[in-house]
């Protein structure tokens, strides 16, 4: 599998180093200004993507117009989601995205909608998730926590609204739920879902100690999707490995 790198920056240099231990090829490297066609692709079987939200949005036609599978890990663009699944769908391409590709995310997810569910029946209970991550990161909240808050609302019939940003001089309501962003220094990525009550607090926190399970992630994600075609999230694989 010879891998055509979308960015070149912290994550698309983690990629470099993850493919070349794992002997993969990283055939192409697309940085900001290179040009993406057919002539400038024809050494790649699939893209990864760790680029912003805008480059990934005007480079997705671009991409798709290559006819290769595409592992897109760039956040941000998730409130555009519909445009993104109906592009590839039109051009019968294929797409598998995700907001954390590690593996520990994955299976941490899973205990925030059970936290969530237990937690469900009582309201004495508030639920509230926070992010930490470094300082040039350029989307808030994560995308990890934003995937949080689905499935806590999911669960937690209270909880009406998701609310990013306060407002001065107006108070949080009993059915928000609040995200809550930090940038600090070099910090790669932190989430915790916090359960509090008059009594007592649960804490359940994900701290990630680098990058390197993030590129292992989309790359065995790329493995598994060049015989695919489609739109799909990180879950339909992992589904699909915990059936196997
Ligand atoms: N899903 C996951 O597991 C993870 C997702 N992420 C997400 O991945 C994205 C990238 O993160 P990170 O690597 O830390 O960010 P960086 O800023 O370190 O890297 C992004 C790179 O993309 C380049 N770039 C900008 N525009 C284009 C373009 N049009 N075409 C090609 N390259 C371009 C940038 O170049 P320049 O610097 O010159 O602008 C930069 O080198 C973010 O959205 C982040 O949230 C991050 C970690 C894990
Ligand atoms: O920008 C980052 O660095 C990260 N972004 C992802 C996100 O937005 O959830 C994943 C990880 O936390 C690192």
């Amino acid at each position: 599998m010879r891998i055509g790198l979308v960015g070149k920056g912290k994550m698309g240099n983690e990629i470099i180093k993850v493919a070349s231990g794992l002997h993969l090829e990283v055939a192409s490297v697309f940085d900001i200004g290179d040009i993406i066609n057919e002539e400038t692709t024809k050494q790649v079987d699939v893209f990864i993507d760790f680029t912003s939200k805008d480059a990934f949005l005007n480079n997705l036609q671009l991409l798709l117009a290559c006819e290769k599978p595409l592992v897109v890990g760039t956040t941000g663009w998730y409130e555009q989601m519909e445009y993104v699944r109906n592009a590839v769908e039109n051009a019968s391409g294929t797409l598998l995205y995700a907001s954390n590709f590690s593996l520990g995310v994955q299976l941490y997810f899973r205990i925030v909608s059970e936290a969530s569910r237990l937690i469900d029946p009582f309201s004495n209970f508030d639920v509230v998730i926070s992010e930490a991550h470094h300082t040039a990161k350029l989307d808030y909240p994560s995308g990890t926590a934003i995937q949080m808050a689905n499935r806590v609302m999911e669960m937690v019939k209270r909880k009406k609204k998701v609310l990013t940003d306060l407002t001065q001089g107006k108070a949080v309501g009993k059915d928000d739920l609040v995200v809550s962003s930090l940038r600090v220094g070099s910090t790669i990525g932190e989430h915790t879902l916090l359960l509090d009550s008059e009594y007592d607090e649960i804490k359940l926190t994900h701290r990630a100690k680098n990058r390197t399970a993030f590129a292992e992630g989309a790359i065995v994600a790329a493995k598994w999707l060049v015989q695919k075609r489609g739109f799909f999230s990180f879950d339909d694989f992992i589904n699909d490995r915990l059936k196997s």
